[in-house]
């Protein structure tokens, strides 16, 4: 197994006597990209603070770049918090120098490294704007490169797609991906399913402050029976005693999961019963599936619109 940036072993926190993360197992190897998903209240940010060092678990063992004081680790490790905030006088490069020289990055070099950055993702001409003049999205980017002036080792982003629109998304989906192919391990929470299906090899899936699941993103969606969408001509006939039990039928469509026969003696029978068919899709199951089923049933709610669960297009 490769080295490990971050492992962490039973952190449990409560606050005010109520447990908020109930003994987190999690191992980060370096270099990955690892997503951390939950919806609102599972406990992912109590699950970052701990890691970094800024709020001590209860219980519980971690180590930051083989630092068991993750505070020790700061220099090189680089945190945009869920709380988002700059001075709003300053320019874009000092906001970003700023940042850098709270990591231990000498001033003057932080203001070169601003320019580049702010150059290479085409936004030069915003150097010497002051913070107020910018967009929430455009400021939220601007921190985003503060909190990697300083090059660090890890990159920690507590919910960073939030509030961001689909240009900056991406941008931040390319920039995640640049710094992994140099070697910086990220680690990122999220309860938007599809940026962590794109970006993630292995995940942790967080409901009420447990691990429900760790590991890669195929096997997640392993875990799930492929999904069978049939349209057919005829409305009623024998074929429908073929259907398997848990069909669900909306209109001319009926929808299951793949028998563990397979398809072929399914089709078989409903050829052979009449039932005409139309339209026919076998659809490996999306990450956002695969979450609903390992972090749904004790998550207090999971329509979608409550408890910020966003559905993939
Ligand atoms: N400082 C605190 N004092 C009291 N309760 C807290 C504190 N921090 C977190 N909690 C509680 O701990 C639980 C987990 O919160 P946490 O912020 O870690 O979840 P989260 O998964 O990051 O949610 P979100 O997506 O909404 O940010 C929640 O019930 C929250 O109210």
């Amino acid at each position: 197994m490769s080295n490990l940036a971050i492992e962490a072993r039973g952190l449990f926190k409560s606050f005010e006597g109520k447990p908020a993360v109930r003994g987190i197992d999690i191992a980060v190897p370096e270099g990955a990209i690892y997503g951390i998903l939950g919806l609102n209240g599972a406990g992912k940010t109590t699950t970052l603070r701990m890691l970094l060092g800024i709020i001590e678990p209860d219980r519980g063992t971690r180590s930051l770049l083989g630092h068991e004081r993750p505070l020790e680790a700061a220099k090189i490790v680089g945190y945009l918090p869920e709380e988002r905030g700059l001075y709003p006088a300053m320019t874009t490069r000092d906001a970003i120098a700023f940042m850098g020289a709270l990591r231990g990055l000498p001033l003057d070099v932080g203001r070169k490294r601003a320019e580049i950055l702010l150059r290479e993702n085409d936004l030069g001409a915003y150097v010497d704007k002051p913070i107020k003049s910018l967009s929430k999205g455009m400021a939220q980017t601007i921190q985003l490169f503060g909190t990697i002036v300083h090059k660090p080792r890890l990159i920690v982003l507590d919910e960073p797609f939030s509030g961001l629109d689909a240009i900056n998304q991406g941008r931040l989906e390319h920039m995640i991906r640049e710094e992994a192919a140099a070697g910086t391990t990220v680690i990122f929470s999220t309860h938007v399913i599809h940026h962590a299906e794109r970006l993630c090899e292995r995940i942790a899936i967080i409901a009420a402050g447990e691990v429900r699941f760790e590991g890669r993103v195929t096997e997640a969606r392993d875990r799930l029976r492929p999904h069978v969408r049939l349209k057919t001509r005829a409305s009623d006939g024998a074929w429908r005693a073929a259907l398997p039990a848990g069909t669900v039928q909306d209109g001319g469509l009926f929808e299951f999961e793949l028998p563990a026969g397979g398809i072929e003696p399914l089709l078989k029978a409903l050829i052979d019963g009449g039932a005409g068919i139309e339209q026919l899709s076998i659809e490996r199951p999306g990450l956002h599936d695969a979450f609903v089923a390992i972090a749904g049933p004790s998550a207090p709610a999971t329509r979608s619109g409550e408890n910020g669960l966003e559905i993939a297009a």
